[in-house]
């Protein structure tokens, strides 16, 4: 950690997309800040401030910035599709463009604002084993888990079940048990969908290094791909999840993700806090 850290503070930003909720710490200009127990530290709801997910903007070359996401176990999230949109909203105040491009893990995004909302290009679904990363050879759309469900990667791992219930799913403790399955090597984000109409579905999620959360962005993707290429619906569908309602479109170019987002507040962590847990 930085000594002017210690002396003045680190400013942070609360953001929310459907109640997935994410700090926010803007990195561009200095160096990266995060650590992973900062992100432990600051993602406690008693001790810190909460998150599903902690965002790091950084300076990017050929992109307008760069994102880094953290679980609140401290562990590295490859896509947080919610938090993306989230900052992508803040750059784009910031700038006054209608449109930004940043670079993850998987690549380069585009976010661009419609209808009051953000959307973003979660970029092409990964639907060969290895590269979800499944442990073995398998057949992704049919995995042999008790369900059957569908293996799909968005730059994360998910594990999508279709079930005729989704709000009868034992969500937590099936959710806690599938994410630490031996056929997931980098463990998995798990999803309980139902099919509400060829154009809509209902879904629950349990995510990895986080737990239950009212809505998952990467999710909402791998979960609309999923039932497509199971035949249960078109590549355009509404989604509704526990914190609201997403709008994905599995177009030529990526699979689309379109939804609100919240800025709630801004706040300094402490130079003791810093102290404590850099
Ligand atoms: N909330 C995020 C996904 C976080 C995924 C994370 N839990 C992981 O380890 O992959 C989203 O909107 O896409």
């Amino acid at each position: 950690m930085k000594k002017d850290l210690h002396t003045a503070g680190l400013a942070f930003r609360k953001m929310h997309g459907l109640g997935n909720d994410f700090v926010v710490i803007d990195s561009r200009g200095r160096d990266a800040v995060v650590t992973p127990a900062l992100a432990r530290a600051l993602g406690d709801r008693n001790r810190g401030v909460g998150f599903d997910q902690l965002a790091e903007i950084r300076d990017a070359d050929g992109a307008d910035f760069t994102l880094d996401f953290w679980n609140a176990d401290g562990s590295r999230a490859g896509a947080c599709g919610n938090a993306t949109r989230c900052v992508s909203d803040l750059v784009m105040r910031q700038t006054g463009a209608d449109g930004v491009s940043l670079l993850t893990t998987r690549g380069t995004l585009l976010a661009q604002r419609v209808d009051g909302m953000v959307s973003v290009n979660m970029g092409h679904p990964q639907l060969e084993w290895a590269e979800i990363p499944l442990s073995h050879a398998v057949d992704p759309l049919h995995l042999p888990l008790p369900g059957a469900p569908v293996g799909v990667g968005m730059g994360n791992p998910h594990c999508v079940f279709f079930v005729k219930d989704a709000e009868a799913v034992a969500l937590e403790t099936d959710g806690a048990r599938l994410e630490h399955d031996p056929l997931f090597p980098q463990r998995t984000n798990v999803e309980y969908v139902s099919v509400i109409a060829p154009d809509h579905l209902r879904m629950r999620v349990w995510e990895r290094g986080a737990g239950v959360t009212l809505a998952c962005g990467s999710g909402a993707c791998a979960v609309a791909v999923a039932a497509h290429l199971r035949g249960l619906t078109g590549r355009k569908i509404q989604l509704d999840v526990d914190g609201g309602t997403l709008h994905i479109d599995w177009r030529s170019d990526g699979v689309w993700m379109t939804g609100p987002v919240a800025h709630v507040f801004d706040g300094v962590l402490t130079p003791e806090f810093l102290a404590n847990h850099a």
